[in-house]
């Protein structure tokens, strides 16, 4: 397999890999023979049908389920039976891990919070939220990327989804995540929302590779520069929008039945 640590000549960095990937519950195979190189500074989709695998393989490449079969490489480590505490700690984060975030905090409590959280998994709360003062310039400055720093003083619960959407997104980039990961980021939002969520993870991209699952092809098309398509549990295509749209089994299995 390609290795993680090799900077290729001929292109990023990988940092993310899995080779022959395999889950089997209860003798139903979800995942098969999957094979997947995420790459630093690359925003990388997952697409697929309903039911074609995606949440399994996040959830194996994350840790939260064991794989049956095969291997994963984070940035040059074996890490195919790594917990997901230690995975989370060695930089690859899922947003969800930590994106349930505290309606009854203000914004910038919420990102600090997170910020006192290396790895997103600790099992310990903050002991006071004024011990946490000395995290507030980065805190700002996170919020500043993200563009909630006028929002900072509000609280959390009182945002509107897409803004929630892109705090959770703020308090993840709280672990300086080397591999990001993210479940449909643009569920449930309005188109306006949609384009500040994709120039935010386009901004995240620059220096750290993002993997996502996402329904919406406008966006995949717009922001994701490979992108590997599922069906059945298997890889159907790999390769840029133009080439997987262009493929005449994803238009069968997949946009077929997703743009009718
Ligand atoms: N814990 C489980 N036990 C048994 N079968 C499971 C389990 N988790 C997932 N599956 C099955 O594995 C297959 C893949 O499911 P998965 O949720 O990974 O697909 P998906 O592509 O994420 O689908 P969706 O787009 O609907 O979220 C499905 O047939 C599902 O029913």
């Amino acid at each position: 397999m390609a290795t993680a640590t090799d900077d290729s000549e001929n292109g990023p960095r990988v940092v993310l890999s899995a080779r022959g990937l395999r889950k089997d519950f209860a003798g139903f195979t979800a995942v098969n023979n999957v094979d997947l190189d995420v790459h630093h500074g690359k925003i990388h989709a997952l697409i697929g049908p309903n039911g074609a695998g995606k949440t399994t393989v996040f959830n194996l490449l994350t840790k939260f389920l064991a794989p049956t079969g095969g291997r994963i490489e984070l940035l040059g480590r074996d890490i195919t039976r790594t917990s997901a505490a230690r995975v989370a700690r060695m930089g690859l984060v899922r947003s969800f891990q930590i994106s349930a975030i505290f309606p009854h905090l203000s914004v910038l409590d919420n990102v600090r919070v997170a910020l006192q959280r290396p790895g997103g998994l600790a099992t310990q709360f903050w002991r006071s939220l004024g011990a946490l003062d000395r995290l507030t310039p980065r805190a700002m400055e996170l919020l500043a990327s993200v563009g909630l720093d006028g929002d900072a003083e509000r609280l959390a619960g009182d945002l509107s989804y897409g803004r929630k959407r892109v705090l959770e997104i703020a308090t993840t980039l709280a672990l300086d995540p080397k591999v990001l990961l993210l479940d449909e980021p643009m569920a449930g939002m309005g188109h306006e929302d949609v384009g500040t969520v994709s120039d935010i993870i386009r901004a995240v991209a620059r220096d750290r590779a993002v993997l996502m699952v996402e329904h919406n092809l406008t966006v995949v098309a717009d922001l994701c520069d490979w992108i590997t398509v599922l069906q059945h549990g298997e890889v159907l295509a790999a390769g840029d929008y133009g080439t997987v749209s262009r493929d005449e089994r994803v238009k069968v299995a997949y946009m077929g039945t997703e743009q009718a």
